[in-house]
């Protein structure tokens, strides 16, 4: 398979470390548990590109396809688990790369809500939009102190698609997660852990990983496909009504994300951001 010759195979003590050759992202099982760490590490901020996206489509794939007991994803970054979509991808995109952008990351989601192993993020920064997007995606969150998480897409002047909504609402309830969104709010941890938004908090990396691991593990007496299919039952409506609006929800995508008054606000959020990062 092409996937497995942009992978190299490296041993580290018990684990092994599978890593694409651009290495935006490594995926490391370890031997003795069977859980796949995947590791998302694009600096500065793991900006979620086109190149992000698909290296954690085939990394999932990967995980999916070797049977690993479960998957686990985090950040190579010590402060920032993902900042979200690369604003540099929807601010004056070009009218190809941005429709390859917008299916990878409907592909991401796909295959990360819908996975059949069982899954948890253990978030180790900030995470907004796209970043909480990801950590909602899985089945269990745990995170450190100190950061911040949440769907902030109103605060840029855009809207979260109904998916992202779908995977807020599997965490949140309703009332919450339609406040939140409305707000464009970002939780501190404490909050998170308050809302129900994360399950736990860590002090450090090793530490949320370790208890992502002891969520995984509960499930270690359970028949694997009884589930797997219950996981599936459970956000088949959701999987399915991105299945069935895909190419609507690109087309939508691209016409909201093309008003001029959308991109003069992602200029402006970018600028904001470059200085904020200067000062
Ligand atoms: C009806 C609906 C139909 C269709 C829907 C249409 C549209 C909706 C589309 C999509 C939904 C959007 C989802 C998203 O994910 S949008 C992205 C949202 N993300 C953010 O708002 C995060 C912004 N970043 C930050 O808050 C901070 O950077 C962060 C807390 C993550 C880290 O702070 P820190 O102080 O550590 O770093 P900085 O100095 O701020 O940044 C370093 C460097 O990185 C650049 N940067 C940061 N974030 C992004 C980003 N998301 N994209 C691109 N670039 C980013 C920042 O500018 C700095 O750059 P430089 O100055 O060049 O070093």
């Amino acid at each position: 398979m092409l996937r497995s010759s942009l992978l190299t195979l490296t041993r580290i003590g018990s684990n092994r470390l599978m890593s694409t050759a651009a290495k935006l992202t490594t995926v490391e099982v370890n031997d003795k548990t069977g859980i796949a760490t995947l590791t998302m590490c694009r600096p500065p901020v793991n900006g979620l590109n086109l190149e992000l996206l698909k290296d954690l489509s085939q990394s999932i794939d990967e995980i999916e396809s070797n049977k690993s007991r479960g998957l686990i994803l985090t950040s190579s970054n010590p402060t920032i688990f993902s900042a979200g979509l690369d604003i540099l991808e929807m601010y004056k995109p070009d009218k190809e790369r941005i429709r390859a952008f917008w299916t990878s990351l409907q592909d991401v989601w796909l295959a990360l809500y819908g996975s059949s192993v069982p899954t948890a993020a253990a978030i180790n920064g900030h995470s907004p939009a796209g970043g909480c997007l990801l950590a909602t995606s899985c089945e269990y969150r745990v995170m450190l102190p100190k950061f911040t998480i949440g769907l902030n897409e109103t605060q840029l002047g855009i809207v979260a698609p109904k998916w992202f909504m779908s995977s807020f609402l599997s965490v949140l309830p309703r009332r919450i997660a339609e406040r939140a969104l409305n707000q464009g709010r970002m939780f501190t941890t404490e909050e998170a852990l308050q809302v129900g938004l994360i399950d736990e908090v860590a002090n450090t990396k090793e530490e949320a990983i370790e208890k992502c691991s002891a969520f995984i593990g509960s499930f270690a007496k359970v028949n694997p496909l009884a589930r797997a299919l219950t996981k599936q039952q459970f956000r088949a409506a959701d999987l399915q009504q991105l299945e069935n609006e895909r190419v609507q929800d690109l087309e939508k995508f691209l016409f909201f994300v093309n008003q001029p008054a959308v991109q003069k606000g992602l200029g402006l959020y970018l600028e904001s951001l470059k200085k904020k990062a200067k000062n």
